[in-house]
């Protein structure tokens, strides 16, 4: 299998940096369902451009290329060590080249290993079967979709939908309100992957597994058939929208699968991904290693015009563009409204957990008064001169610097915060008390915004690995939306309020 490597490396490029044809059609779809010049319709049309920008790059789609996890199936005899010896090298080399962020982590230093190698990474299942060749199929799920994944027991009490029973309404509620709780978070429109049954680990997996089943295609059980169609129906009946900005779209695919349970447990488990669906696969020859087909590339059997270009990230109908160059004033963050879009130029600084938590008990190495925080983990690279270079840098979920965002901001005069998904109540209340606002970018447009990035002043806390540490970054033509400002109004909280009504309506039983 000489050929293995190199195949392995073809297979994790493409994965990482060019969408399969059914993704994007179901993004295409969506598309056409947004009326023109909404947010999310331009927050689509950055996605959609950025899908085009990673394809011609060569770079990540989105910054975060996830937990590598290969599922393998192998005729007999075939060496399944040599096989994962293989893939360790493709991942180790993949990482050097940029087409993966050193993404792995140890859980009790905290050590980043560099080269997305570790205990447990990458995740690779095998199987045997009966045919001849290998069947490699690989998933990137980000972080941020992975941690809106979610596992119901039946029977259970759902918000807005009441009791959910051990059966097919029942499992219906579990999957609506999956939908429901992942809001904008995981980079809505999303694709779900749902389990029913099994224990609780092997209904993730069940969950996990259907996200390798086609976007279009039919489930061949006719309840589940009617299940997921029911879903997909419904599920953009809430108005979450792209990024959760609100929209006829949540929901891109719904694929749903059921195994045997034990009388005492009923799990719903669902594996919610971003709408940078990255999964691809390949078919391989076991006497050389070479691809002999890929198994996600055909054009899926729906037709769907391409519609308008909008103008990605820019002002939506009635919202005011806003240029504001850090530091910035405080009268100017007061007159910043849930909305605006504001074009950042000058200078900001990357920060997510490692260093929120630092930054409470400690200094910052920069001047931060009046200035811009990102929640971005890039993928940086070093040029043949040394100097570093910007491979993918989209924003990553607020919601986790929650407990720390609003005492940041406070201590250090911070203006804006960048990130994506939102922030809840206790940083909306840091706004309005420091005044500063909390800023909206299209979560997984890493090639978009590491475009806009013009150049790497410097970096701090290298020890934290490359995603967590402090970039000093300069940026021209940044944008991204108020929808948190310094007045009390937040839109997060306004979709999941109207969510929440809508999902409501869809109490009454439909599968009894
Ligand atoms: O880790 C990241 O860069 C992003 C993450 O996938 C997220 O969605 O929060
Ligand atoms: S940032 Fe968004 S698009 Fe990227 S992995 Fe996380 S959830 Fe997915």
């Amino acid at each position: 299998m000489h050929s293995l490597k190199d195949s392995l490396l073809e297979l994790i490029t493409e994965a990482s940096t060019n969408l399969p044809p059914d993704v994007r059609a179901a993004i295409r779809l969506s598309k056409a369902k947004e009326d023109a010049g909404t947010r999310s319709a331009l927050a689509l049309s950055t996605i959609t451009d950025n899908i085009t920008m990673a394809e011609e790059n060569v770079s990540p789609i989105c910054q975060d290329t996830g937990m590598p996890t290969f599922y393998v199936h192998v005729p007999v005899g075939v060496n399944q060590l040599e096989i994962t010896r293989e893939i360790k090298k493709a991942i180790v080399e993949a990482t050097k080249t940029g087409k993966l962020r050193p993404n792995s982590v140890d859980s009790l230093t905290g050590e980043n290993s560099g080269d997305n190698l570790g205990e447990g990474v990458p995740v690779i299942h095998y199987e045997q079967w009966d045919k001849d060749e290998v069947d490699i199929r690989l998933i990137l799920k980000g972080g941020g979709c992975e941690n809106k994944n979610i596992q119901y027991s039946l029977p259970c009490e759902l918000e807005g939908l009441g009791r959910a029973g051990r059966d097919l309404d029942g499992i219906r509620k579990c999957i609506l309100h999956s939908v429901y709780q992942a809001q904008g978070q995981g980079c809505s429109a999303g694709f779900i992957g749902v389990g029913i049954g099994g224990d609780r680990t092997t209904g993730y997996e069940l969950a996990k597994k259907q996200l390798f089943r086609k976007t279009f295609d039919t489930n061949p059980h006719p309840d589940l058939a009617k299940l997921e169609s029911y879903i997909m129906d419904h599920a953009n009946e809430l108005s979450i929208g792209t990024m959760g900005f609100g929209g006829n779209t949540t929901l891109l695919g719904c694929k749903i699968g059921s195994m045997h349970r034990i009388p005492a447990s009923f799990y719903v488990s669902v594996a919610y991904n971003c709408w940078a669906f990255r999964r691809q696969g390949v078919m391989i020859d076991p006497d050389n290693g070479k691809i002999t087909r890929w198994l996600y590339k055909e054009e899926p059997p729906v037709t769907v015009s391409e519609p308008s270009q909008g103008e990605p990230a820019a002002a939506s109908e009635g919202s005011r563009e806003i240029v504001l160059t850090p530091p910035i004033t405080e009268e100017q963050i007061r007159s910043l409204k849930v909305g605006d879009v504001v074009i950042l130029n000058g200078p900001l600084h990357t920060g997510r957990d490692a260093l929120h938590k630092y930054l409470i008990d400690h200094d910052s190495p920069v001047d931060l008064n009046g200035g811009v925080i990102y929640h971005c983990g890039p993928v940086m690279l070093k040029d043949k001169d040394g100097n570093w270079e910007v491979k993918a840098a989209g924003p990553t979920t607020s919601i986790r610097e929650e407990p720390y965002q609003a005492d940041i901001i406070g201590k250090f005069g911070i203006r804006a915060v960048i990130g994506k998904g939102g922030m809840g109540a206790r940083t909306l209340a840091g706004l309005k008390e420091h005044g500063a606002v909390y800023l909206n970018a299209i979560g997984g447009a890493a090639q978009y915004y590491a475009d806009c990035i013009t150049h790497v002043d410097g970096v701090d806390f290298m020890e934290f690995g490359v995603p967590e540490a402090m970039w000093h970054l300069q940026v021209k033509n940044f944008a991204a939306i108020v929808t948190m400002d310094a007045n009390g109004n937040s839109l997060h909280k306004e979709v999941e309020n109207t969510s929440l009504e809508r999902l409501a309506k869809l109490k009454d039983p439909v599968f009894s």
